[in-house]
């Protein structure tokens, strides 16, 4: 039975589904790192949300580890590129908490225009200081979003409800998107010099960190009050205090630090200044439905190897899933017979998709292939790790969907470049479902590749069929199928044997010198 850690706090609802669907759970929130690193080695899955960190030194610990999933959307806490070379798959719930967080961004926002919480303090300390409060409406004043994606369309919605003006920068919002959702696209220097308030909904990557710099921070509008509850390091903290004891910033919300927790920083009692210790996504309804989804995420890769909303493997949803596995088989034996025939030498690997395959979607076929043909040469090598490993190893990935009719309903080629030049193999399915090779180096042949295999290469002469059935016969192996393919008559020849057991080295040998053998190799699937 898969075990996994809950290594933050979250609704009971994620142990409560991962105990129905059949997977061993332990609650152990608040571990030191080095607590964490000592018990990771037990767990087939951690799931957390944004205060444990999952880094290099902890996945390299974590022996067992297959997946890790995030009950929320960040996972700047995730070090991602060592999870994928290890083969673990890194998943998050990008819409469970988004309504929840755009909802915190729109509080912040009243509360800065009215200064609620000074307001409140104020009053509750009995000083009634009503001419102190003057606030602004939020009707017509302009809204910049940084960051147009769920957050910040559903922010963009609720600010158009209020009857706010809103633009956005953000340079991956098409223009027809942002007509849909009724925003003006602009650039950041032109965000700046309009918007009365500004909210943050961008990950934190090398593009965006910083991206409210002091200089950035200085083309605001005088009076601007800023929000941020996206991630610490959007925001120069140093500057944005600056600017606020200087008055040029009217006011800033921030619900995320670029060190947290945050349990100091120069803004703390800043004037105009509100915080909250990260709580955009803390309501009962957000943290219900990313408990939920994560333990049926994290279930369904354990138990039976479905994976949505992946980071770092291509998703296969349920109704994809069962079409595209066969091919996914099919395109692990191709990538298999392709890597034990050529070796260490490949430098570029194209895939190529004909027929029925040209409908799907390419990128798990070519995991697979890349799988297929690194696992002779690795132990560790998977789904997840494989487009790493090919890129660690500067081999060149290309996939070509062809519309073109071929002799069969559906192909899967795969070409590798050698420095022997281009060498190819293709296969394809039979009845939808039971992979077949089909072209081997150019030849027609038509194969299963499955369990222990023996390839040999020979010159087509009477007598060698005769001659190679009686050595692997005197040796005690047994021949379960046997397929023969030719380039013309009499010239080169190519076997594919399947054997009910090992080929050992001495009968290698022994076929090598069996006359007009070119090459003899065995070969594993599966
Ligand atoms: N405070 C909290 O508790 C929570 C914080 N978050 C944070 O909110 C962020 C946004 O979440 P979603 O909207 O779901 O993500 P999303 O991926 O749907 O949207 C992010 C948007 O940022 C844009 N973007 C990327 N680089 C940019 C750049 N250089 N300049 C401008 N825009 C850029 C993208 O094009 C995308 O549209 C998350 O990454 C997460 O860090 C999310 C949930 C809760
Ligand atoms: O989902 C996110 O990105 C968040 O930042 C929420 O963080 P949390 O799960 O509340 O620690």
């Amino acid at each position: 039975m898969p075990k996994v850690l809950i290594a933050d706090e979250m609704s009971p609802k994620a142990a409560e589904i991962f105990r129905a669907r059949g997977v061993e759970v332990d609650e152990i929130t608040g571990l030191s790192k080095d607590e964490l690193a000592k018990i990771i080695g037990n767990y087939d899955g951690l799931a957390v949300r944004s205060a444990t960190k999952a880094t290099a030194a902890i996945i390299e610990a974590a022996t067992n580890l297959k997946v890790i999933g995030r009950a929320g959307i960040g996972v700047d806490n995730i070090d991602i590129p060592a999870a994928s070379s290890k083969g673990i798959v890194v998943m998050n719930t990008p819409f469970g908490n988004s309504i929840t967080t755009a909802e915190h961004a729109i509080a912040l926002m009243f509360a800065l225009a009215r200064q609620l919480p000074e307001a409140d303090a104020s009053t509750q300390a009995g000083k009634w200081e009503k001419n102190r409060f003057m606030g602004v409406e939020l009707t017509a004043k302009t809204l910049g979003l940084i960051g147009a994606g769920n957050i910040g369309s559903i922010v963009a919605d609720r600010a158009l409800g209020l009857k706010m003006k809103v633009i956005a920068f953000d340079p991956f919002l098409t223009p027809e998107r942002a007509e849909q959702m009724g925003v003006t696209k602009v650039e950041l220097d032109e965000l700046l010099a309009q918007a009365d308030f500004i909210t943050l909904h961008t990950p934190l990557t090398d593009s965006t960190r910083n991206i409210l710099s002091a200089a950035k921070l200085m083309k605001t509008k005088p009076g601007v009050r800023i929000i941020n509850c996206a991630r610490g390091g959007l925001i120069d903290e140093d500057a944005l205090k600056a600017g606020l004891d200087s008055g040029h910033i009217g006011g800033a919300a921030l619900d995320v630090f670029k060190e947290e927790p945050a349990k100091a920083s120069p803004l703390f009692g800043t004037a105009n200044f509100i915080s909250t210790p990260h709580l955009g996504a803390s309501t009962d309804e957000a943290q219900v439905n990313v408990a939920i989804q994560v333990a049926e995420q994290m279930s369904d890769f354990l138990l039976t190897g479905g994976v949505t909303n992946a980071l770092n493997v291509p998703s296969l949803s349920a109704e994809e899933a069962p079409r595209i596995r066969p091919y996914m088989a099919l395109a692990e034996r191709l990538g298999a017979l392709i890597g034990q025939l050529e070796g260490t030498t490949i430098t570029a690997v194209k895939v190529e998709v004909e027929g029925a395959a040209a409908a799907l979607n390419i990128k798990p076929i070519t995991a697979a292939v890349l799988t297929g043909l690194m696992r002779p040469h690795s132990d560790t090598v998977n789904m997840v790790n494989a487009p790493y490993l090919a890129r660690e190893r500067n081999i060149d990935i290309a996939e070509v969907r062809h519309d073109r009719e071929t002799d069969y309903h559906t192909l899967l080629r795969v070409t590798v470049t050698t420095p022997a030049g281009d060498r190819s193999v293709a296969g394809t399915l039979f009845g939808n479902a039971k992979p077949r090779l089909t072209e081997l180096f150019g030849i027609t042949v038509e194969a299963d590749l499955a369990g222990r295999m023996l390839y040999i290469v020979n010159e087509d002469k009477p007598g060698f069929i005769g001659r190679l059935g009686t050595t692997l016969g005197e040796a005690g192996v047994n021949i379960g199928t046997f397929h023969l393919g030719r380039r013309d008559a009499g010239a080169e020849a190519v076997l594919l044997l399947s054997v009910d057991g090992e080929i050992p080295d001495p009968l290698l040998w022994s076929i090598c010198r069996l006359p007009g053998v070119k090459i003899a190799k065995a070969l594993k699937f599966g």
